[in-house]
């Protein structure tokens, strides 16, 4: 296998110290409202303007149908004063909102920020997506009279009616969405297939339900509150059913129905993660798992917040994933490509795509504890101060599938590159790390492409690309293999690598494959699955805890005897 590091040189990002400053003085600073030039952000009215002209896509969606009407459209915002604005996005993941008394601690921690005028976005209760999906699995074969047993739907109608019995909420603002997902999973059964646009339809019910009831208890608590669904408030996306991709048409759309109402009759908005409507289809899709941080960080953008809140069930992100290792600690800063890089490789604390809408509107992102809300959790900003960083997180990912190919010859070398990428993207399939020399290419394939698949389509896929590589070369393929990102400074590569394989040498493991991401924060190691966790145990104690193994000799075996040498 040939393996190529490419070390470039990465240029030191400006401090933030002076945003950071403001921060720690007070949690919210309002003199950060001004921070960013309203030019820069053509749809919103923020500050003192009292009104703004802007062009706006209007999308109208008809029966697989997409009218796309540019308009001017003059949105007055009547502001009245400086503070009537819509402040910042907190978005409450499921662990958050599990039940009666989490949500009421929820309503608790968003007033205890007088001074905010938050868009909140939710996600389904607890573990309801999870329990959807299975209760749409066992649908498909338990044949449709014996639906109404099937114990997830039992348990999700269970903790919805108990949660609003709990809060003082009238039942009836769900019997609808109750109703109707009992029929859906009746319509499974009858049907016996369970397709991606069904299983977004299903899993939607989660989200719908989820802040139907927060509103309303919201509303019991005298706080005006007012329930949306993305996927009727201008969450435009493909059409890729369970991993649908946000279409720009979105942001001047979302930004236009939130604005106008909060404008003609302000309540706090509650909004659906996770959801969004196909543009073409008009049905509804999903962001991917974990989504909702998408939807907020697409809501920020859109309405050029001042910052978009997080708040999960773990004191920010970590130094790596605390199922791996339960002393992982938090990480107080990182810069968008650090946290998009953590979250692509593997770390589910946030979407993989949610960074995206957050640094190109430059909204700074912090992640929080709702368990813990004095905690400081993490702040995600465009740059930070790098001279003292080494490394930041380290993530796994695990069941990844590697690719040794070398070339046969038969095309040169641009040629080669060239029909070993166009296969993979004919067949939809995303890359994740890449070596190559001239005539070989070892890389991996991103697994969340493949999950989305039957298992059955995911092996002939497999199968169908071998076949595809094998015309111009020799083509090894590995499975069961996991990528253990350092996300880090990687202008200190030397040292990270010097560190990490010392460790790794230590455990006598066998780095198959390494590579630089081109976004220069993020050196990744291949090996095999079931050595990772260990691996990445040993790392952590080695960077974030000095617990650096004694240089070892080589003798032979490749484990070393753990007396000092001269690596
Ligand atoms: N590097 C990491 N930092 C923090 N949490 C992590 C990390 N890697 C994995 N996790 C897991 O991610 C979980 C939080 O993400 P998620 O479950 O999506 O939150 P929520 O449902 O609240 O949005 C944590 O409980 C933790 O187990
Ligand atoms: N409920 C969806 C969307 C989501 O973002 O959830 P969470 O915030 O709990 O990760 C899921 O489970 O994937």
């Amino acid at each position: 296998m040939a393996a190529a590091l490419h070390f470039g040189g990465v240029k030191t990002p400006p401090s933030i110290a002076a945003k950071e400053t403001l921060q720690s003085q007070s949690l919210w600073p309002q003199q950060l409202r001004f921070a960013t030039s309203v030019a820069s952000r053509p749809f919103l009215c923020r500050s003192f303007k009292t009104s703004c002209s802007s062009r706006v896509l209007k999308v109208s969606c008809e029966a697989a149908n997409l009218d796309v009407l540019e308009k001017n459209v003059t949105a007055t915002v009547n502001a009245g004063s400086s503070g009537s604005q819509l402040t910042c996005v907190m978005k409450f993941g499921g662990s958050s909102v599990a039940s009666s008394e989490r949500m009421r601690e929820v309503a608790d921690l968003i007033l205890s920020f007088p001074n905010e005028r938050p868009v909140i976005v939710l996600s389904a209760m607890g573990k309801t997506t999870n329990k959807l999906l299975l209760a749409g699995e066992k649908a498909v074969t338990c044949g449709v009279t014996n639906v109404s047993c099937i114990e997830e739907l039992s348990f999700i109608k269970d903790l919805h009616i108990r949660t609003m019995n709990e809060l003082g909420v009238d039942k009836a603002i769900i019997d609808k969405h109750l109703e109707d997902l009992e029929q859906l999973l009746k319509g499974i059964a009858m049907m016996k297939e369970l397709t991606p646009r069904t299983r977004d339809y299903l899993v939607s019910f989660g989200e719908c339900m989820s802040t139907r009831i927060f509103a309303a208890y919201m509303n019991t608590l005298g706080v005006k509150a007012r329930q949306y669904d993305a996927f009727d408030i201008g969450f435009i996306t493909t059409d890729d059913f369970t991993n649908a991709d946000i279409l720009e048409a979105t942001y001047p759309a979302v930004a236009k129905r939130l604005y106008d109402d909060w404008i003609s009759d302000p309540a706090i908005p509650i909004v659906t993660g996770f959801l969004g409507k196909g543009w073409r289809t008009c049905a509804v899709t999903t962001l991917g798992r974990g989504g909702s941080d998408l939807t907020a960080t697409t809501i920020g953008k859109a309405l050029g917040l001042r910052e978009i809140q997080v708040w999960k069930d773990v004191d920010g992100v970590l130094t790596c994933d605390p199922n791996i290792y339960p002393n992982a600690h938090p990480v107080p800063y990182l810069t968008f490509d650090e946290a998009a890089e953590l979250a692509y490789f593997g770390a589910q604390v946030l979407h993989p795509q949610s960074m995206r809408p957050a640094r190109e509107g430059d909204i700074p992102v912090r992640v929080k504890n709702s368990y813990n809300r004095n905690a400081s959790g993490t702040l995600i900003t465009k740059t930070r101060d790098m001279t003292k960083a080494v490394l930041t997180s380290i993530v796994l990912k695990r069941n990844v599938t590697t690719l040794d190919i070398v070339s046969t010859r038969m095309l040169g070398s641009f040629g080669f590159l060239a029909k070993v990428f166009s296969i993979f993207a004919d067949l939809g399939i995303s890359v994740d790390v890449v070596a190559t020399s001239e005539v070989s290419i070892s890389l991996t394939l991103d697994p969340s492409k493949l999950w989305s698949r039957e298992l059955i389509q995911q092996a002939s896929e497999l199968d169908h690309v071998v076949e595809e590589l094998e015309k111009i070369a020799v083509v090894n393929l590995l499975q069961k293999r996991s990528i253990i990102s350092l996300i880090g400074n990687v202008q200190r590569s030397s040292l990270i690598l010097e560190k990490a394989f010392r460790v790794l040498r230590s455990l006598g493991v066998n780095v198959q494959m390494i590579s630089q991401g081109a976004s220069k924060v993020n050196i990744s190691l291949v090996v095999d699955d079931d050595e990772a966790e260990q691996c990445v145990r040993a790392l952590h104690s080695a960077f974030f805890e000095n617990d650096l193994p004694e240089l070892v000799i080589d003798r032979g075996n490749g484990k070393g005897n753990g007396s000092p040498s001269g690596l």
